[in-house]
């Protein structure tokens, strides 16, 4: 026991995730790198996670994931509590449990806390720095979202820019490095009528306390957000180490094990039914883990799919609490309707559907999580953002990737069936769907050229590497992400990007 404590403690580097399924897996699969360059990684994360993975594999939680040790913690609610409806106490609570709890497992698996390396964090746990700093470890984040809406929040939440007000809601914001935005693609948190009031609390002491972290990486590429981030450089700037997306879309070695938990269950049968429909034919659908659609919306999206009488492939995952209204659960008529066109599925094993050649398309909720896997997939999307991040990340994938077109609502709010299927025709034939389709097949080129050896995310993975290993780095406790990321950036102009 003894022994294996001690080796837990060589080398090693301890990240800490919030409890969403797109939070964790890029988190682990960070790990994944750093543990290919030597470095001992466990993973902790609160409880719930362990609980929604022994609900999903209905045998024990695995405590490895290709040799990432998990380790839970206590976030201070029971199990059965609703987090999801009650995201703003749930966040509260979290905070306040969080860091004793998290502290106290530190304590209780590593004999010398001190001999960690770094602490890894995610934006919704940024009180694992005061953490890490109570053991005197550095701290790193990992930013899990573009590095434009870094840049955003940065600016908003030290008031460097001018954003909408009470008074002014529809003013259009102008940031360096991207593209003029009106309200509608900002992220939801930064507009007057955000109902989540402890949000900008918590982004308002994060990006006013950066120093805490010595580094800050970025699951995106330098080649997909140059100017955005060659515009934070000034400010606290960010360093790209992604797309942390599954090996097999990266056109790596096939033999590679991803390292990513499943909270819930995927039904692979959809595979079977994608090998026999034609190749670039079929719609997918899913609005990810969280989003829940209101009814009338999912009445939008069932009449668009029948008339433009394509083959798809929708997820619909049943609402966890559900509620009267009907929202997140298909209009009656729609099985009995479409039972030849298309197949609905509960969890869809994602990255293998994207990635496969019959899938034409993606109507998406944008989360980054998935859009980095269109993108690795090289197929044009359907935006059709709800909250946070997702308004800019569909503003993005029209105006800056050019890889996909945008559902745009109604003047009250709602969607219109038509609108869907005018986009569903746009990115599927004609001169739009063709530029699309050649766009997304270049950037995925280039994804896959910055995760490949001495690629500008695997510089960026060497560099942070070095750092925390190094031990005059470690005791200098300045925040030196700003000299590694300017050179890192010199490396990717030198080689003429
Ligand atoms: O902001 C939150 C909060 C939150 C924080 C503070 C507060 O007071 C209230 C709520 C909780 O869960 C989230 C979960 C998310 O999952 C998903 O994470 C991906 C990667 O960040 C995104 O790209 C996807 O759009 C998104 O659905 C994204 C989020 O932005 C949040
Ligand atoms: O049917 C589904 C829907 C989603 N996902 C995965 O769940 C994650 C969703 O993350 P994202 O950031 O896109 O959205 P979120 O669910 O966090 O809103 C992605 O990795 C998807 O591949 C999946 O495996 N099956």
């Amino acid at each position: 026991m003894a022994q294996a404590e001690e080796k837990r403690e060589e080398n090693h580097v301890l990240l800490v995730a919030f409890s969403s399924q797109g939070h964790i897996n890029p988190m682990l699969r960070l790990g994944k790198r750093l543990a290919a360059r030597g470095i001992h990684v466990s993973l902790a994360t609160t409880e719930i996670v362990r609980h929604r993975m022994l609900k999903s594999s209905g045998a024990g939680p695995a405590d490895h994931v290709t040799g990432i040790e998990l380790l839970f913690f206590s976030d201070g609610l029971s199990l059965d509590y609703d987090r999801k409806t009650n995201l703003d106490v749930y966040m509260d609570i979290l905070g306040k449990h969080g860091p004793s709890n998290l502290s106290a497992l530190i304590k209780e698996h590593y004999t010398s806390p001190k001999k960690l390396l770094c602490l890894v964090t995610n934006p919704f746990v940024p009180w694992v720095s005061d953490v890490a700093a109570e053991y005197n470890i550095p701290c790193a984040m990992l930013w899990i979202q573009p590095c434009a809406l870094y840049a955003i929040y940065y600016r908003c939440f030290n008031k460097l820019s001018a954003f909408p007000t009470p008074t002014d809601p529809d003013m259009v914001v102008e940031l360096p490095g991207l593209p003029s935005m009106e309200k509608e693609d900002l992220p939801s948190f930064v507009l007057p009528n955000n109902p989540f009031g402890s949000f900008p609390k918590l982004f308002s002491e994060l990006f006013q306390g950066m120093e805490k972290f010595k580094w800050v990486l970025g699951n995106s590429f330098y080649e997909l957000e140059k100017h955005v981030i060659d515009s934070v450089c000034e400010l606290y700037p960010i360093r790209p180490i992604g797309p942390l997306v599954p090996p097999t879309l990266l056109g790596q070695d096939q033999e590679l094990e991803d390292a990513s938990v499943d909270m819930w269950k995927s039904d692979e049968t959809c595979i079977e039914w994608l090998t026999q429909q034609p190749p670039s034919s079929v719609i997918y659908v899913s609005f990810g883990s969280i989003v829940v659609l209101p009814a009338k919306q999912m009445e939008a999206i069932a009449t668009a799919l029948k008339n433009v009488k394509r083959p798809f492939l929708w997820v619909v995952k049943p609402p966890e609490f559900p509620t009267p209204d009907g929202a997140g659960q298909l209009p009656s008529w729609f099985l009995e309707e479409t039972k030849d066109q298309g197949q609905v599925v509960r969890w869809s094993p994602q990255t293998r559907v994207l990635s496969h050649p019959a899938v034409a398309c993606f109507i998406t909720h944008c989360g980054w999580n998935s859009m980095l896997e269109t993108i690795c997939s090289g197929i044009p999307l359907i935006a059709y953002p709800q909250w946070t991040d997702q308004p800019t990340n569909a503003k993005l994938i029209v105006d800056v990737f050019k890889i996909g077109v945008r559902i745009k609502k109604e003047a009250d709010g709602n969607i219109s069936s038509e609108v869907i299927e005018k986009c569903i025709e746009e990115v599927m034939v004609g001169p739009v769907a063709e530029q699309l389709r050649k766009n997304a097949m270049a950037l995925k080129a280039e994804a896959q050229k910055a995760v490949a050896a001495d690629g500008s995310s695997d510089e960026n993975i060497r560099l942070f590497v070095e750092e925390i290993t190094c031990d005059s780095c470690k005791k200098d406790g300045s925040p030196n992400v700003g000299n590694l990321s300017h050179e890192g950036q010199d490396k990717v102009s030198d080689k003429g990007v």
